[in-house]
């Protein structure tokens, strides 16, 4: 495939950059490579690594020359680097975004922003625990979502272009609308963020489980939380502030949900709990029948095809 892009800018250098960065060199979707991080030690990692071909220490040096200039910061920071970069984009540049949250990240941008600029805000649906230039992988966005969330007056070329990029990166592409996009993040990503971080809180302030024991005896389920509750502070506490009504929203709703289910146990209401069971068990099967989980091994879809043993 001939590259895309002749020069991509990528503003914050941890994990999304960096895996953009692999993923787009193992494809050849790019022509050169440049970049800016707040930290000497990150730019020099990210050189290093082989990330980028050169480094810059200000986001407004960085962004000169670059047909696509991708923001990879936490979504608090978003504001003040289009305020610094917006005089410096190259006239007709596409500039996109990979913020866990879209409606707060197009308020904070979209105002610095010249005309010329196709602003496509986007997010792929794919990440880790872990945070860095060290940490990104060339296979993070394969076979995941990444969804787009461009306004209409958005050059329909610079939108195919960028969906081109995330495809030959391995994703599949959805576009949607950023007030849906942080609904659906809310319900799928955000809130169960928060409820992980709160489940392992809990663990911790029981003084008569041990951190060992938390772990020595921690099945699977629990194991992810600790994984997820190890995620990056700055990232998740940005990913709440600004995406507060949604979050508060699911969170009311699991709220309630949460007190009918205590209330249930306490009542010694069987019905109840095996009835609320039986319908999520049902959401489960209904995703994976439906090939939607792409991690579930494949065992795991033979056997719900033909029933579990416990049926
Ligand atoms: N980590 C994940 O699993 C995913 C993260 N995202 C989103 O991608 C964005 C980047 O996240 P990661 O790459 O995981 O973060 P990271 O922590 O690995 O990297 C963030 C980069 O931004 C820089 N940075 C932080 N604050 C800054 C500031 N005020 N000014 C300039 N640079 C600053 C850091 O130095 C670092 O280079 C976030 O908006 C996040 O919501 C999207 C999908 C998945
Ligand atoms: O590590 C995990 O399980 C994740 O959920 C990764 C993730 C974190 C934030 C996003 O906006 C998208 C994906």
């Amino acid at each position: 495939m001939p590259a895309l892009y002749s020069r991509v800018a990528f503003i914050g250098l941890g994990l999304i950059a960096s895996s953009m960065a692999l993923a787009m060199r193992r494809a050849g979707l790019v022509e050169s490579y440049t970049g800016h991080a707040r930290s000497a030690e990150t730019r020099a990692t990210a050189l290093d690594l082989g990330l980028i071909d050169t480094v810059h220490d200000s986001a407004a040096a960085a962004v000169q020359g670059a047909d696509l200039v991708v923001l990879a910061v936490p979504v608090g920071a978003m504001a003040a680097i289009a305020q610094e970069i917006a005089p410096h984009l190259a006239h007709g540049a596409t500039l996109t975004d990979v913020g866990s949250v879209k409606g707060a990240v197009i308020d904070a941008v979209s105002p610095h922003l010249p005309g010329s600029v196709q602003f496509i805000p986007g997010h792929p649906l794919a990440g880790t625990e872990h945070s860095g230039p060290a940490a990104g992988f060339a296979e993070l966005f394969d076979n995941r979502w990444c969804i787009l969330t461009p306004f209409e007056d958005v050059s329909a070329d610079a939108v195919a272009r960028l969906r081109a990029l995330w495809e030959g990166m391995g994703a599949n592409v959805d576009l949607m609308d950023a007030p849906h996009h942080d609904l659906v993040l809310a319900v799928t990503s955000h809130a169960p963020h928060l409820i992980a971080y709160t489940m392992v809180g809990v663990a911790d302030d029981l003084r008569r489980v041990t951190d060992s024991e938390v772990i020595k005896y921690s099945a699977a389920g629990f194991r992810d939380f600790t994984r997820i509750a190890a995620s990056d502070p700055t990232m998740w506490r940005d990913v709440f502030l600004n995406n507060k009504a949604a979050t508060l929203e699911i969170l009311g709703r699991f709220t309630e949900e949460l007190f009918a289910l205590q209330r249930a146990i306490r009542r010694e209401d069987g019905d109840h709990l095996h009835a609320y069971f039986t319908r999520t068990r049902a959401i489960r099967r209904g995703i994976v029948e439906a090939g939607q989980d792409t991690d579930a091994p494949d065992f795991g879809r033979a056997a719900l095809r033909k029933g579990t043993p416990r049926d």
